[in-house]
């Protein structure tokens, strides 16, 4: 079999789309692991044992941005010793505004063949890795709310069903705030549907400032958010409430126009799924809201 048909073959027995297959969304560690995966189970003897390694850790790092390989090839010409790929960094990767690369050195040129095979694997990852891509952004607007860029209810199912399997496994709870705006229908009435927007994206940004990097927050719907917290006990749970609170009801903009907070709060407990624990969460702000609103419960 020759190096081509080892490709295709490989194509047609791998199953690239764990996405489709699986119905979960692709990380981009996920998908690196993927590429790497993909790639040691092909032949490349052609292209040596050395190459095949270096490669095999750079075509993850560079995941995304295969489509450049193509015309970022230098081959210098009959005297170089030596091959250079420039792989561009796509995304965030940029230095001081300018695009990010990562420069590699082959030694000795690469003979043809072994060009050859690799302008195929490019072809191949291209096409494979952007249709990955494209199924996972798919998946991401499917979880995310347009208005705040906040995950939305999908997405905090689906965090939540993670959340409870890994309290689960490890006996290690996690905390729910559900969170409710006080008075949000009197701007919509008085300040038009616009403003409303306004202040749903402001009280977005206030609750992912106010939070850590493994705390979520999403719009659960309306004007209704709800955060997943990496809480233990009440006393955190509460720490937390307080900070979200205080930060609520240090923005000018919100309390002009009346807007507060209530929250309800519940700790994993064992055995809960996501309806318990929503519904000692949600128990709990019921209970602020009918108490004169503008403040945090734990059930
Ligand atoms: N602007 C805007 N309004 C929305 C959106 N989604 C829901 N709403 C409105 O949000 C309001 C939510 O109603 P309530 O929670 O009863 O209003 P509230 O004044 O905060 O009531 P309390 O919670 O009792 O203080 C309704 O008027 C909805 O029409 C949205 O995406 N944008």
């Amino acid at each position: 079999m020759d190096f081509s048909t080892s490709v295709y073959d490989s194509t047609q027995h791998n199953n690239f789309y764990p996405a489709e297959s699986t119905g979960k969304s692709l990380t981009f560690s996920e998908l690196s692991g993927f590429v790497t995966q993909l790639l040691s189970t092909l032949e490349l003897q052609e292209l040596g044992g050395v190459y095949f390694q270096q490669l095999n850790m750079l075509l993850p790092v560079v995941g995304f941005s295969l489509s450049d390989f193509d015309s970022r090839w230098v081959y210098g010409n009959a005297k170089i010793s030596s091959t250079l790929i420039d792989l561009p960094l796509q995304g965030a990767n940029t230095i001081n505004g300018e695009q990010a690369h990562v420069y590699y050195y082959i030694s000795s040129p690469l003979s043809l063949s072994q060009r050859e095979s690799l302008f195929q694997l490019h072809d191949l990852f291209g096409k494979q890795v952007k249709h990955a891509l494209s199924l996972t952004r798919v998946q991401q607007m499917a979880t995310k709310d347009i208005l705040t860029g906040l995950g939305n209810r999908a997405g905090f199912e689906q965090s939540m069903t993670r959340q409870l399997g890994w309290a689960q496994r490890h006996d290690e709870p996690f905390a729910l705030l559900v969170i409710d705006l006080d008075n949000f229908k009197f701007v919509n009435d008085n300040f038009g549907h616009g403003e409303g927007d306004k202040v749903l994206i402001h009280v977005a940004s206030h609750l992912s400032n106010v939070l850590r990097d493994e705390d979520e927050v999403f719009r659960y719907g309306g004007d209704e958010f709800c955060c997943l917290l990496d809480c233990q006990t009440q006393q955190q749970l509460t720490c937390a409430a307080q900070r979200i609170q205080a930060s609520i009801n240090s923005s000018k903009y919100l309390s002009q126009l009346g807007v507060s907070t209530s929250l309800g709060g519940a700790i994993y407990r064992d055995g809960d799924t996501i309806s318990t624990l929503f519904d000692r969460a949600d128990n709990a702000l019921y209970h602020v809201k009918n108490s004169g609103k503008n403040s945090y419960h734990a059930a």
